[in-house]
């Protein structure tokens, strides 16, 4: 009956059956099956997100503090995180979600316009050098 027990995610992702279902939010595991019936939004949102991270679906609504206080009765226990695991979704909100999912998508961009960029100030300098000694000479 230990609220502290540990979960993986391949443990959570067992339980995707409406009497059987498992949700993450905030790294902590919900056996949201005694609920699923009575979510004021619907079963069909709560089983898209059964077995898998649901923090983004929930903080998205703006859930109130009810529904986090039911929640919290539903707790079975911690995520426990392993490698390769998705990361973790702790955000409250979309925007800086994405835009932590563009940046780091964008990774290999930036450092090709880096390259691109100072290759472009070598080029410049190194031209404008052979036009001085050129000039120089003459
Ligand atoms: C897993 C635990 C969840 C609990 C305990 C929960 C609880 C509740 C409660 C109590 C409400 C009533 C309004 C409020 O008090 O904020 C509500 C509304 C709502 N929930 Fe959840 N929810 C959960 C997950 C989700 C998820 C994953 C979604 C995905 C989108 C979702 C979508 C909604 C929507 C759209 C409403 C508004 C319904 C309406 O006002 O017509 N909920 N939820």
């Amino acid at each position: 009956m230990s609220a502290t027990k540990e979960l993986t995610y391949s443990d959570v992702a067992e339980h995707t059956s409406k009497k059987d279902l498992y949700v993450v939010i905030h790294d902590k595991v919900y056996d949201t099956s005694s609920f699923v019936d009575e979510h004021p939004g619907g079963e069909e949102v709560m089983l898209d997100v059964g077995g898998q991270d649901a923090t983004e679906a929930f903080e998205d609504v703006g859930h109130s503090d009810e529904a986090r206080e039911i929640l919290n009765g539903m707790l079975i226990g911690n995520l426990k995180r392993q490698e390769g695991d998705p990361k973790p979704k702790t955000s409250t909100t979309t925007s800086s979600s994405s835009s932590a999912a563009t940046s780091s998508a964008g990774g290999l961009g930036v450092g090709v316009y880096a390259l691109i960029l100072v290759g472009g100030a070598l080029a410049f300098f190194a031209y404008q050098y052979l036009q001085s000694s050129s000039q120089q000479k003459s």
